[in-house]
């Protein structure tokens, strides 16, 4: 089915671009997402934000307003909350034909996947749906890139080769502190894999955000590659997230020295922590953020919040020792 096909040649087209920020765990895509945001066509954007733990983090990292962000927590677009994505499209939708979103009509949806989506389904899911597709046009794939990670990740999984697959334009992010052989190392990887799409290097997804919308447009091409790969949704198994809450404050301190040890345990394969937390001393939220050992902790925007969660995605993870751990740390806190 083909909702371009019933358009008069010279009528407008008002279908909403569907923009998709891919990319592996870590990689850079709410980055991105909030230099979007904060560009002159930030305003004109509905976001839905997908997240493969269990708790939405993400969601309050993203600079908007809340009701312009629809969170989709606990599983990828792509496969197990596959449904839910068309539900939140159509409510989406649905709230724009009654104008409840947002200071505008949104004129452009961007959709966060997962560090583990596949996009090829995501966009096809929107191809499949009747109603989206008379409401949406792909806009196409960025698909963010570790500069130091990615050509192990994209070893180890599939699921990080196939992202960089689909790209139509990628950045290759975090080359901070990389040499510049490493640097055309992790280029040449991205392009072994991906021979077509521009690949820009960045430090925090620095990037000129509007000509990336524009370059992200993708090809008549590649939208056969998509239809032909739709269903595919196979995923490394072994990857498992946990969510730890607490209602009241942590102690920074301690709080601090137990992240740095879980990241630095040789036996767990800490691929991504990710929380907003209260602490005793702060009144605004503290934020932690880990790229496997690189963990980052600070003060987030806006009043700290009543629960403090924190989100934990490895491999080879004991559960009751991190459980036991934070356990502890919640002892030494109050
Ligand atoms: N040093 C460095 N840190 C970066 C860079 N880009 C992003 N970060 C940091 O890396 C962490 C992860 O960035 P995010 O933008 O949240 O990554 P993400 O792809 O949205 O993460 P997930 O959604 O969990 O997969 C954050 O602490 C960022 O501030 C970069 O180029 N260099």
């Amino acid at each position: 089915m083909n909702a371009a096909a019933s358009t008069p040649p010279d009528a407008p087209d008002e279908r909403v671009p569907v923009t998709l920020l891919s990319g592996f765990l870590g990689s850079g895509k709410t980055t991105l997402l909030n230099r979007l945001l904060r560009s002159p066509v930030g305003a004109g954007i509905a976001v839905v934000v997908n997240e493969f733990g269990e708790l939405p983090i993400d969601g309050r990292l993203v600079e908007s307003s809340q009701d312009e962000v629809l969170e989709l927590a606990n599983g990828c677009i792509c496969c197990s909350v596959r449904g839910d994505l068309v539900r939140t499209a159509h409510e989406l939708f649905e709230r724009r034909s009654r104008r409840l979103v947002g200071r505008l009509r949104f004129d452009r949806l961007v959709i966060e996947a997962s560090g583990l989506a596949s996009p090829g389904p995501v966009h096809q899911t929107f191809r499949l749906d009747d109603q989206l597709a008379r409401q949406t046009r792909p806009a196409g794939t960025v698909t963010l890139c570790h500069a130091g990670l990615i050509e192990s990740q994209m070893a180890e999984f599939t699921e990080a080769a196939e992202q960089v697959g689909y790209a139509d334009v990628c950045v290759l992010n975090h080359t901070d502190g990389l040499s510049s052989s490493a640097l055309d190392a992790a280029e040449a990887s991205v392009r072994r894999v991906n021979a077509l799409a521009p690949i820009h290097r960045a430090v925090r997804a620095d990037v000129d955000v509007l000509a990336l919308l524009d370059e992200a447009e993708p090809t008549e091409e590649r939208w056969q590659l998509f239809d032909a790969s739709g269903t595919a949704t196979s995923h490394t198994d072994s990857v498992v997230s946990y969510s730890l809450v607490h209602d009241g404050a942590l102690d920074i301190h301690r709080l601090k020295i137990w992240l740095q040890f879980v990241a630095a345990r040789r036996d767990w394969r800490i691929m991504r922590m990710k929380g907003i937390v209260r602490t005793a001393t702060r009144t605004e939220p503290t934020v932690v953020q880990a790229v496997h050992q690189y963990l980052e902790i600070g003060p987030g925007a806006g009043a700290a919040p009543e629960r403090s969660i924190l989100v934990v995605i490895g491999r080879d993870i004991d559960e009751d020792v991190l459980r036991d751990g934070w356990s502890r740390l919640l002892a030494g806190s109050s």
